[in-house]
């Protein structure tokens, strides 16, 4: 019998999905030039009996018409030239599923290039690593609407389940899957950011030991900060490395790597003018990592930070400043999806992207039914602070914030997510802002107009011109 599905590209990724697949009964084989690859897909596909093909020919012709073909290979020029193999393989209707992280637009190329063709594209973000891809990850397919039919039923057995939901669903058309995958991934950097500069706080600005911040971010996963980077963050400061007998986090070096996902993230918000500073400051600190050599020697000339003068209550402070900008960095990451939808008529539904972030994505936690609650109440809600159930808590964590941001401002202690969550909140909930006076500024250097609070019109003044 010929082959449901199949995958290219059996690396652990494709792998693992492909084991979750066989898991839920489905037909599935996979394709790898490496014949190590199909080797170890074998070895660890015996329980299902899977075979697999390092020729390609042979690969299409296993698979049951229309063919569905997802690929699991790096993000870039390799997925073109896979497709390119393929395409004389493939007959009108197939169905081809790019699930690397590719960005957007070489997305939006692809499926006009092969819709061209006959042939249906699918960009699908996958979030939860290798354990998801193995037992059940978050997954946002964008794509041709009546094809997503047949690969409906197989990415709802294999996804994570919240609250009994499938953590998958369709996205919209185009791009769109990969557009809310890279926001994700921009979502992920911040929140990975806020338990660095958490993590900062208690070692350098109150003297915490290791166990003393494991206890916190324990703490912490009992709680509403309940979330997948918090459960793995506790468990951090508990492994021990095997070299040294220290915590391995304490022998890994403070110089952090990306693979551009959070980038991307911030270059579109400012080309579609929709800020998300504390994704924005979570990859500048990532790049600012790098720079240790320098660091080190302006630390020599500048002195390094000082201890917080710790309030009796500074630890529920700090868990309302991690509350509170956490639910920043997921308000500007919906606020552009919000954005995005319309500037590339995405048709994104919200409510349904937070539902399925509840489960098997990295950025898991708690807070996403609040996220998912929000915008099932009022689907055309413009951005998150808007609505009444989060503007409470929001309100809540106001004071511990302002404590934290301020005392470790105080004590040199670098902050960038927190402090830029702090100054966006301030800024979104300015009615005035002073920005009338860079209207001005830049019709008095360069005649750029401006409009005036009582009248219609563009305007420009003779700033030269002495008061009559
Ligand atoms: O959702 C996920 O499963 C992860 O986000 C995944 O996609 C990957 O681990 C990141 O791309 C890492 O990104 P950086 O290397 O840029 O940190």
């Amino acid at each position: 019998a010929k082959f449901a599905f199949g995958m290219v590209g059996l690396g652990t990724m494709g792998r693992n999905l492909l084991l979750n697949m066989a898991d839920n009964g489905f037909a599935v084989t996979g394709y790898d030039k490496s014949e190590k690859m199909l080797q170890i897909f074998e070895e660890e596909g015996k329980p299902h009996n899977l075979k697999g093909f390092s020729d390609i020919e042979e690969f299409v012709d296993s698979l049951q018409s229309p063919r569905t073909i997802i690929l699991l290979v790096p993000a870039g020029a390799i997925v073109d030239s896979v497709i390119s193999e393929l395409l004389p393989l493939l007959a009108k209707g197939d169905i081809i599923i790019d699930s690397g992280n590719s960005y957007f637009t070489d997305t939006s190329r692809r499926s006009i290039e092969l819709a061209e063709k006959g042939i249906h594209f699918f960009g699908m973000g996958i979030s939860g690593g290798e354990e998801g891809a193995r037992f059940g990850p978050s997954m946002m397919p964008g794509g041709d609407k009546q094809a997503y039919a047949v690969v409906k039923d197989m990415l709802e057995a294999v996804s994570a389940k919240a609250n009994g939901d499938p953590c998958v669903t369709y996205i919209g058309p185009g791009a769109s899957g990969h557009f809310v995958k890279m926001t994700h991934n921009g979502i992920e950097y911040a929140i990975m950011q806020l338990l660095a500069e958490a993590y900062e706080i208690l070692k350098n600005g109150l003297d915490y030991d290791n166990d003393q911040i494991q206890q916190v971010f324990e703490n912490w996963n009992n709680g509403r900060l309940k979330s997948f980077l918090m459960e793995i963050t506790k468990d951090v400061f508990l492994f021990k490395d095997v070299k040294t007998g220290n915590l391995l986090v304490d022998e890994i070096k403070d110089e952090a790597k990306s693979k551009g996902t959070g980038k991307w993230t911030s270059q579109v918000a400012m080309d579609i003018e929709t800020p998300i500073p504390s994704i924005d400051a979570a990859v500048s600190t990532r790049n600012l990592s790098k720079l240790k050599k320098l660091r080190v020697e302006l630390e020599k000339a500048y002195g390094a930070s000082e201890k917080i003068k710790a309030s009796a209550d500074f630890i529920d402070d700090l868990e309302e400043a991690f509350y509170f900008a956490m639910a920043n960095a997921y308000a500007q990451g919906m606020h552009l999806l919000w954005k995005a939808s319309i500037e590339y008529k995405y048709e994104l539904n919200l409510a349904e992207i937070a539902k399925i972030w509840r489960g098997g994505c990295i950025i898991r936690a708690e807070f996403l039914e609040d996220i998912y609650q929000a915008y099932k109440k009022q689907p055309d809600l413009e951005h998150l602070f808007a609505d009444a159930g989060v503007q409470e808590k929001i309100k809540k964590s106001l004071k511990g914030t302002r404590n934290v941001v301020s005392s470790a401002i105080n004590a040199g202690i670098a902050t960038p997510c927190f402090t830029s969550a702090l100054t966006y909140f301030d800024t979104l909930k300015t009615g005035r802002m002073p920005s009338n006076l860079t209207q001005a500024q830049r019709d008095f250097f360069g005649a750029h107009t401006f409009e005036r609070i009582d009248s219609e019109g563009i305007f420009h003044a003779d700033w030269n011109q002495k008061n009559s």
